[in-house]
This record gives C-alpha cells, sequence and structure tokens, in this order.
C-alpha cells in the first residue's frame, strides 16, 4: 500500500445486516455482509442501543481479515435520518452526532453509521463522513406541497444509491451527471422514484412512511379517508397502523412475504393473487415513472431501474413495457452503497468536492416525524 493510497473504511447498517468494506481508493480490498440474527436484534429496546454490539463485530470482522485500522485515512458511514439537507459528502461534528442519537426525525438503522463511523476515526484522529443520507433534499418548492396545509411533503429516499447509479450511468452515456435528466427507480425493500434534474433530485416519494408506489414491506400512498377511518376505528393503536403501513405493508400485507423471488415462484404455481398483487406493483413503479417524465416536460435521458427488484426480469419488462416510450430503460440491478460511500470520502480526500458541514440547512419550512 503506498502513502498515496487513500484506504478507507466504510459501513452500512440496515435493519438486519451490518454491511462493511475496506477500499484502497476505487478498489475493495475486503467487503463484507454481518448478518443480525432477529432474536440478537431484538433484545434492544431501539436503533441507539445496538451501537456497542454493532462497533464490536465490525472491529471483529476487520481483526479476524487482518485489516490494520491504523491504516486506515478516513471511516464513512450510512447517514440516517438527519435534518433534510442537500447531497453530497459531510464531515461527521457534534450537531450530527447529537441528532443522530436522539433520532432527530425517527429511528433507522443508518442513524448508527455516522455514530460508528465517528468513534473509530477520532480514536484514529482521521475524518468520520456520511455521504448521501437518506434525507438528502433537494426538492423543488411546489414539490413540497402536498395539498392539505397541515402536512408538507418529504424527501426520504434511497438517495446514496440514486445518485451513485446516476453517476454510473451519466458516465456511461459521456457526459456529466449535472448534464441530464434522469428518472432513477430505486426498488429494495422500499422504493423511491426520484426526478434528477441537471443533478439535483427535484422530486421523489418518501419511500419511508410517506406515498409512492407499494414495495414488498410498505403500502405508499393509500386512500387517505379511508386511513383515517381505519386509524379511529378503535380496533388499532397507533404502532399497530404504522407497523401495517412500513413493514408489515406491501406485498407482505397481500401475500405475507417481502421476497419477490418467492413471489415469483407462487406466481409460477398458478397463484393468481400473487400474480394480481406482482404486477400491480410494477404498474405502480411504471405510474411514478410516468408523472416523474411529466416533472421534467417529458425531456428525460434515461429510465434508470436499480435496486434488489431489478433482478427480476418479468417485474422489469412489466415496467419497461409501460414507460419505454417515454425513454431508454436502463437497468442497474442491486445497490452498490458500499462502493458510493467510498467514492464519496475519496471525492473529498482528494480535493475533487469540498466536504459539507452539518446541519447546512436547506432553506425550507421544517416538518419533521418525531419519533418514529
Ligand atoms: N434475483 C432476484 N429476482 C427478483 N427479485 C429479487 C432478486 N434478488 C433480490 N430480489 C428482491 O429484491 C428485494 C430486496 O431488494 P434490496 O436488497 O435492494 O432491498 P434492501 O436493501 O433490503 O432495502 P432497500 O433497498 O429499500 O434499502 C426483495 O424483495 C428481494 O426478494
Ligand atoms: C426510503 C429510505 C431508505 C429506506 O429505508 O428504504
Amino acid at each position: 500500500m503506498s502513502d498515496l493510497t487513500n484506504r478507507i473504511l466504510v459501513i452500512n447498517p440496515g435493519s438486519t445486516s451490518t454491511k462493511i468494506g475496506v477500499f484502497d481508493n476505487e478498489v475493495p480490498i475486503f467487503e463484507k455482509t454481518i448478518r443480525h440474527e432477529q432474536g440478537v436484534i431484538s433484545q434492544f429496546n431501539n436503533i441507539i442501543e445496538q451501537y456497542e454490539f454493532r462497533k464490536k463485530v465490525i472491529l471483529e470482522s476487520l481483526d479476524v481479515e487482518g485489516i490494520n485500522i491504523s491504516k486506515l485515512k478516513a471511516v464513512c458511514g450510512r447517514g440516517g435520518l438527519l435534518r433534510p439537507i442537500e447531497g453530497g459528502t459531510y464531515r461527521v461534528n457534534e450537531e450530527m452526532l447529537t441528532d443522530l442519537r436522539a433520532g432527530y426525525a425517527g429511528e433507522h438503522a443508518s442513524n448508527l453509521g455516522g455514530i460508528i463511523a465517528n468513534e473509530i476515526a477520532s480514536g484514529l484522529n482521521i475524518p468520520a463522513y456520511i455521504v448521501d443520507p437518506v434525507v438528502v433534499d433537494e426538492l423543488d418548492p411546489l414539490a413540497r406541497i402536498s395539498g392539505f396545509a397541515l402536512i408538507e411533503r418529504k424527501s426520504i429516499f434511497h438517495a446514496l444509491n440514486q445518485k451513485a447509479v446516476a453517476r454510473r450511468v451519466a458516465k456511461e452515456l459521456g457526459k456529466k451527471y449535472e448534464e441530464l435528466n434522469l428518472i432513477v427507480a430505486h426498488m429494495g425493500g422500499g422504493i423511491t422514484v426520484g426526478v434528477h434534474r441537471q443533478g439535483r433530485v427535484v422530486d421523489v416519494n418518501n419511500g419511508l412512511h410517506g406515498d409512492g408506489p407499494f414495495s414488498p414491506e410498505r403500502a405508499g400512498t393509500v386512500p387517505a379517508g379511508d386511513l383515517v377511518a381505519l386509524c379511529y376505528s378503535g380496533e388499532y393503536y397507533y404502532d399497530e397502523v404504522m407497523k401495517k403501513l412500513v413493514g408489515q405493508g406491501g406485498l407482505v400485507g397481500y401475500l405475507n412475504t417481502n421476497d419477490a423471488i418467492t413471489v415469483e415462484k407462487m406466481i409460477e404455481n398458478g397463484d393468481e393473487k400473487a400474480s394480481l398483487v406482482y404486477t400491480a406493483m410494477a404498474y405502480q413503479v411504471a405510474k411514478e415513472i410516468g408523472s416523474a417524465s411529466v416533472v421534467l416536460s417529458g425531456k428525460v435521458d434515461a429510465i434508470v431501474l436499480t435496486g434488489g427488484l431489478a433482478y427480476g426480469k418479468e417485474f422489469v419488462r412489466s415496467i419497461s413495457d409501460q414507460v419505454n416510450w417515454i425513454a431508454d430503460v436502463i437497468v442497474q440491478p442491486g445497490e452498490n452503497e458500499l462502493q458510493a460511500l467510498a467514492e464519496g470520502a475519496l471525492r473529498v480526500l482528494r480535493g475533487e468536492e469540498q466536504e459539507k458541514q452539518y446541519p447546512n440547512p436547506i432553506k425550507k419550512s421544517e416538518t419533521v416525524l418525531k419519533g418514529r
């Protein structure tokens, strides 16, 4: 390893796993998905309580692999439900740590990313960063208006993967990200469809507990009046309804599984309900892409399908058939979040981009969903 090599540790905490990677510049030298048994995770009352446990398993994994952390130049974690901020690479600072620990805008496994990165980095006297957290907010003022004056639309989406994939596609097309109009549909456990207008995501559905297509685990937009009636029916507690929307919504609610591969098998075996629901999920994604194309007045350079569901050939074909009249459809299955974290840190270490300081507030009136 030469002195010019930037060795970076990246950390992506998910609800059931912690993914880690060590990169020498852009090249991964070690990647691992550490799976956490449901029984182990459920011992903790909340995400923040998992901090010591997750940090320990990360350090043990690096140790077993023989990786000497003293050679690291930076540590980069996936950022969490912070205050709304614009995209980029942020240095972890005290204000960010306070918001991550408090769960400023709610609980999300990625709240641990910046905290663990900071803990490891501060012991080594190197910088800790987060890149494009789920709260990246570049919405146009028009996109914030929900139609209900008490509630503003929020930008909570797969910013890290969407932006990384958009940059990759731009490179493949021989253009800069900032020169293109792209529609990116990230289709994983949650589904978000972002309108990338010349490098800014000016409209996107809140894929956590907001709106948009339903997904393997989330309900997406539901008829508002019926939802209010259900909430006041006296049959459900607040947490029960939230769970039915997020975690037990979408495919889970209809078919009892969040696994699209299982659903495809059910369809192969002649399950008509599975076929209807799976087709409806593709239909809702296509509709969201259609409405995103209107935001761009039809001037769309490409539509990009990404996330785990983009491995599903029939699912992708069904969406493509409905939207390929708008623009070419480019399929980039899976997610490349570890690489995206490393590249975000590298851009700053190399001086190609300036590190941003949190909170760097965007100009808007803030509404947050506390405690969820
Ligand atoms: N080969 C495949 N064919 C069809 N579906 C697949 C395939 N591989 C994975 N999937 C589906 O992709 C979904 C999970 O996607 P992904 O791994 O991107 O989600 P996640 O990382 O858990 O959540 P998120 O992307 O929202 O952060 C699951 O429903 C899974 O069954
Ligand atoms: C929508 C934000 C990322 C996620 O949890 O799916």
